[in-house]
Parts: structure tokens; C-alpha cells; sequence
């Protein structure tokens, strides 16, 4: 697994003192809402099991999972619900939490399909953001780390559903993905 890493771009303690940042910020920001954190799967696994302990005021989770990248490096422009959210949105004031932001196609069609359901706001928590390569404009109110237009593994991140278990976030060697193109 390591020998398919290129080099490492953020480590375990750079990625702990980023979140505590953000929980803290966002324990202030929400303190008299009714905060419900929506995780997107699968690539938020880490990120949002640590951020939720991070953030220390009454809230809710629950998760939804997408997918549009398949076996690739690039966006398939698709987006398929896995699995949809359980809990009812009326009222409540939610934060997406994503692991990243690439070409924004992701995050751009689950702000609009959860907007539908009456919720008091919508917001975004990504862990990532990658300017160079925004297809389409998304409001993002938290960002943990901005990165490079390069393919990133680890923390939950994966290529071809490996890596997602390296609990650091590295640069996937390009001869990995373009051994199987
Ligand atoms: O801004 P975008 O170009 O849409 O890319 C970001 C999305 O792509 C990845 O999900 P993926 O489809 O790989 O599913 P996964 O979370 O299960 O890995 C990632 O976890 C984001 O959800
Ligand atoms: O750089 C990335 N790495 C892993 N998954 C992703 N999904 C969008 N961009 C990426
Ligand atoms: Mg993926």
C-alpha cells in the first residue's frame, strides 16, 4: 500500500488539529440550531467519525452514499444514490460532510435534492477542496485543507476502493492508475 504512495501531503497530526478546528468552529457556529450532520459514503468514513466527536453540542447524524468515480481518476459525471438519508429534514439545519470537492458535481446535485425537503439550511463541511478542477460553483462554509490537482488517497479516500484504511492523506503514484487505463 505505502509503495503506491508518492508522497505525503497531510499527516495523522496535521489532519487531528485541522478537525478539532473545524468542530470547534462549527460547535460555536451552531450552538442554538438544530444541527444534523450528513455524511456522504463512503469516502467521509473517517472524516466524519472524528469531526462528530470534535464538535461538542447536541446534534444528529445520518448518512447517505453516492458514487460517480467507479474504478477511475475522473468524475463520471453521474451521480447514483446507494443510499438515500432515514431521518425527515423539516426543521433541521444540516451540514454535508464530505472527505472532498474535485469537480463539485457531487456536492452540486446533493445540495439541490436535499434543499427539496424543507430543511431550516443547508451547509458544507469538506475535509478537501481541489480549486483547479471545479466544473460547476459550490458554497462550501468549512474547509479543512486545499490541495493540489493531483489524486489522493487515504482517510477515507480510496482508488478503486483501496487506500481508504491509510490513516494519512498521500499522492497516488500516477503509474497505479495509468497501469490500468
Ligand atoms: O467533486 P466530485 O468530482 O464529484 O468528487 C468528489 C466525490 O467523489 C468521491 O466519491 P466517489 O464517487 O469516489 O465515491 P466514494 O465516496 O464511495 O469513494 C468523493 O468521496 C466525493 O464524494
Ligand atoms: O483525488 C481524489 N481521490 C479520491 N477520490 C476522489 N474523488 C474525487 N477526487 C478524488
Ligand atoms: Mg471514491
Amino acid at each position: 500500500m505505502k509503495n503506491d504512495v508518492l508522497k505525503v501531503l497531510l499527516t495523522e497530526e496535521q489532519i487531528h488539529e485541522r478537525v478539532a478546528e473545524l468542530g470547534a468552529q462549527i460547535a460555536k457556529d451552531y450552538a442554538d440550531k438544530n444541527l444534523l450532520l450528513v455524511s456522504v459514503l463512503k469516502g467521509s468514513v473517517a472524516f466524519m467519525a472524528d469531526l462528530m466527536r470534535a464538535i461538542d453540542i447536541p446534534l444528529a447524524i445520518d448518512f447517505m452514499a453516492v458514487s460517480s468515480y467507479g474504478s477511475g481518476v475522473k468524475t463520471s459525471g453521474v451521480v447514483k444514490i446507494i443510499k438515500d438519508l432515514e431521518i425527515d429534514l423539516t426543521g433541521r439545519d444540516l451540514l454535508i460532510v464530505e472527505d472532498i470537492l474535485d469537480s463539485g458535481m457531487t456536492l452540486s446535485y446533493i445540495i439541490d435534492m436535499l434543499e427539496t425537503r424543507n430543511p431550516n439550511s443547508v451547509r458544507i463541511c469538506t475535509l478537501l477542496d481541489k480549486p483547479e478542477r471545479h466544473q460547476v460553483d459550490v458554497p462550501v462554509e468549512y474547509i479543512g485543507f486545499t490541495v493540489p490537482d493531483e489524486f489522493v488517497i487515504g482517510y477515507g479516500l480510496d482508488y478503486d476502493e483501496r487506500y481508504r484504511n491509510l490513516p494519512y492523506i498521500g499522492v497516488l503514484k500516477p503509474e497505479v492508475y495509468e497501469s490500468a487505463e
